[in-house]
């Protein structure tokens, strides 16, 4: 499927209409967004984040809650849920459609993804959308598990490189099939030998990709004004990734093999594979204080998030001429005025469609006329 051709000047990505159906505390709804800042604001409740949780399962995975389908269908509903974007950017117009069709039809848990009409892969969406998000959840990304700071890293790579995704999926369906294997006892050699080799290409693909990313982002957030959004500093705790740059691919492949191979009986006792990226961490500094991520207090870590966020868009708006578009949820409550005034307009000058919720529609004052703001209310949202 080929998209109507990009009208001059289209900018980045941006969803212009949003339909819900079934989804959460909407029955149905259709929205017209406007291409930048987007200011949903309405009581606890309401609805706010539920519209961005929409946004991100415009993606692959389980979008920001990471939520099983079977609960983001409406209580009360049909049992499935349906959402449809239409939307523009460099390539042109196109809409993206997914939803559940209720239990049985096409399996537990899975969803359909439409491009253009025709059936997709999750994976594909890549090539068309990339959204990235911050919400409260993550005040804890720094002190939370290396797990979650991994898919954020993940999420970042998969922005700028959609075969990210793919990679990610395929190292974690051999390591599951290898996790598998050790459950069951088997000493099968040959089986353990393919599953391996696999997982060394794709593991050391991924590490590869992290390495980059964190290299890319690290030079640029090194570019950050001092001010608003502290310089953080990144790099990566993972053996395969310690390695990148300093061996070639297929030396750390190799390494990762054999490691693997050599591991069996230490992975048999433990149940699970106990090397590998499903391992590595994402370690964040406070560069001008000179202090781990996690020491930091809650508004300073929130804010080196948004500094890397932030950097991040721009990394990707250099590099593929696109921005991501951006889900802040609840975060100008989160920021003073200072800060809340440099994140608006460094959103502006990105150019890129970002929503951001709030309780109280005056934290967004000083963007009034420059952002389209919607009052959402239990299952309806209204221009306001
Ligand atoms: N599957 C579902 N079916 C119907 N309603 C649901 C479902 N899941 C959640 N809700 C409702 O959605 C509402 C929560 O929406 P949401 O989290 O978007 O609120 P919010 O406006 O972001 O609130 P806050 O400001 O408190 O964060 C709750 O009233 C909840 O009961």
């Amino acid at each position: 499927m080929t998209p109507t051709p990009a009208a001059d000047g289209a900018g980045p990505v941006h969803i212009r209409k949003l339909k819900l159906t079934d989804f959460r505390n909407y029955a149905a709804l259709a929205l017209d967004l406007a291409p930048g800042l987007v200011v949903f604001s309405g009581d606890n409740g309401a609805g706010k984040t539920n519209l961005l949780e929409a946004i991100s399962l415009l993606t692959p995975g389980r979008g920001l809650r990471r939520a099983p389908y079977g609960e983001v269908a409406r209580e009360g509903g049909p049992g499935g849920f349906a959402l449809h974007a239409a939307l523009d950017g460099p390539q042109g117009s196109f809409e993206i459609g997914t939803g559940t069709a209720g239990a049985g039809i096409i399996g537990e848990g899975g969803r359909r993804v439409r491009i253009n009409a025709a059936q997709a892969a999750a994976e594909d969406l890549l090539d068309w959308l990339r959204v990235l998000w911050i919400t409260p959840a993550m005040d804890a990304l720094f002190t939370g598990p290396a797990g979650d700071r991994r898919r954020f890293l993940d999420r970042l790579v998969m922005a700028i490189d959609p075969g990210h995704g793919r990679r990610a999926q395929d190292y974690e369906k051999t390591m599951r099939g290898r996790n598998r294997l050790l459950a069951e006892g088997s000493r099968d050699g040959a089986f353990f030998d393919a599953i391996e080799t696999q997982m060394a290409e794709s593991g050391t693909a991924i590490a590869a990709a992290r390495a980059e990313m964190v290299g890319l982002l690290a030079a640029m957030v090194g570019r950050l004004p001092d001010g608003p959004f502290p310089q953080a500093e990144l790099a990566l705790n993972g053996p395969l990734e310690t390695m990148v740059g300093h061996a070639p691919a297929v030396e750390i492949e190799e390494r990762f093999r054999v490691a693997l191979a050599g591991g069996r009986e230490r992975d048999r006792a433990a149940g699970r594979t106990l090397d590998g990226p499903h391992r590595s961490d994402l370690v964040v500094r406070h560069r001008p204080k000179s202090m781990p991520a996690a020491q930091c207090s809650t508004g300073e870590q929130k804010a080196l998030l948004v500094g890397i966020v932030l950097s991040h868009a721009r990394l990707a708006g250099e590099m593929s001429g696109d921005v991501p578009i951006l889900l802040l949820d609840e975060i100008a409550a989160h920021l003073d005025a200072g800060r809340r005034a440099a994140l608006f307009s460094i959103l502006e000058d990105l150019g890129c469609q970002s929503f951001m919720t709030g309780t109280d529609a005056a934290l967004f004052s000083s963007i009034a006329g420059r952002a389209q703001f919607l009052t959402v209310d239990h299952g309806s949202v209204w221009r306001s």
